[in-house]
């Protein structure tokens, strides 16, 4: 490396320009042989650091995101899943509802593409640069019920919490929670509630969703309030797709099937 080229790593470490110090040399070999106007090497070098921290805040914040798998848009099997309008998720896609602090509730029978579209929905907004989490409701009630043990709720609810412009919570009405544990729940709900985005999913019709909260029918109106008054719901029904290869190869009855004559999909 020559004294120049030493000087220019120095100066792209102190402004912190990492790709243009990468691409630097290269690119100015390059310009050299090709005569490449002044304007054209340097806006090429700007090009480059910007490309490369894009690449890199989506690569972050597709990691603090926390998701279990990618699933994307592109893999969603419309035909397969009843219910949905395509219109609607393309709708979504486009992120509006994050700039405007709206939900997304994803509601239907088990393995019907819920997670798979939240986690969808989620991942595009974590590309975009959204900071963005999942967790699934067990999760999230263990962080909760943890901080409130260690006196810790405040700043978990005001700092973490608060922090994610988008949160997924999936799998509500999985697990039955006792009052503590609706109560905390709800405190989530209530500190995003314009203030971020929340994209749920659940197996359970909203008519049923006391069940999950302790049978608290006045904390889950006060929830579903919240939680609905700026939404878009997605339902989902039809059968789960993980049986769909079962299925094909003759291995699961369908639901309703004929049983006595083995009629198979
Ligand atoms: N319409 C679909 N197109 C493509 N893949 C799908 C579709 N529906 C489901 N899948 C796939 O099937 C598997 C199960 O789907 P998913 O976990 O999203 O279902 P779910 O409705 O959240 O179920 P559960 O309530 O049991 O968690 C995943 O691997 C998912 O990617």
């Amino acid at each position: 490396m020559n004294l120049q080229h030493e000087r220019i790593a120095g100066l792209c470490e102190e402004l912190r320009l990492p790709f243009v110090a990468q691409g630097y040399g290269a690119a100015a070999q390059k310009a050299a042989v090709l005569g490449t106007p002044y304007s054209d090497f340097l806006e090429g070098l700007l090009r480059e650091e910007a490309a490369g921290r894009t690449v890199r805040k989506q690569s972050m914040m597709t990691r603090l995101a926390g998701f279990p798998a990618i699933k994307t848009l592109d893999g969603f099997n419309y035909e397969f899943a009843k219910g949905v309008k395509r219109s609607q998720v393309e709708e979504l896609a486009g992120l509006g509802f994050i700039e405007r602090n709206e939900n997304v509730v994803l509601v239907g029978p088990s393995g019907v593409g819920k997670t798979h579209l939240a986690i969808a929905l989620g991942y595009r907004a974590a590309q975009a640069g959204v900071k963005t989490r999942f967790m699934t409701a067990a999760d999230l009630l263990l962080t909760l019920t943890t901080a409130h043990r260690q006196n810790n709720l405040k700043a978990v609810l005001h700092r973490a919490i608060k922090a994610y412009r988008v949160l997924v919570i999936d799998e509500i009405g999985y697990l039955p929670m006792n009052r503590e544990q609706a109560n905390l729940f709800f405190q989530v709900i209530a500190v995003l509630y314009e203030r971020g985005s929340l994209i749920v999913t659940s197996n359970l019709p909203f008519g049923q969703w006391d069940a999950t909260f302790a049978q608290d029918t006045t904390l889950t109106a006060a929830l579903l309030d919240r939680l609905l008054h700026h939404a878009h719901i997605v339902p989902i029904a039809g059968e789960s797709y993980r049986l769909k290869h079962q299925r094909q190869a003759g291995m699961v009855q369908p639901a309703g099937g004929d049983r006595a004559t083995g009629d198979r999909v």
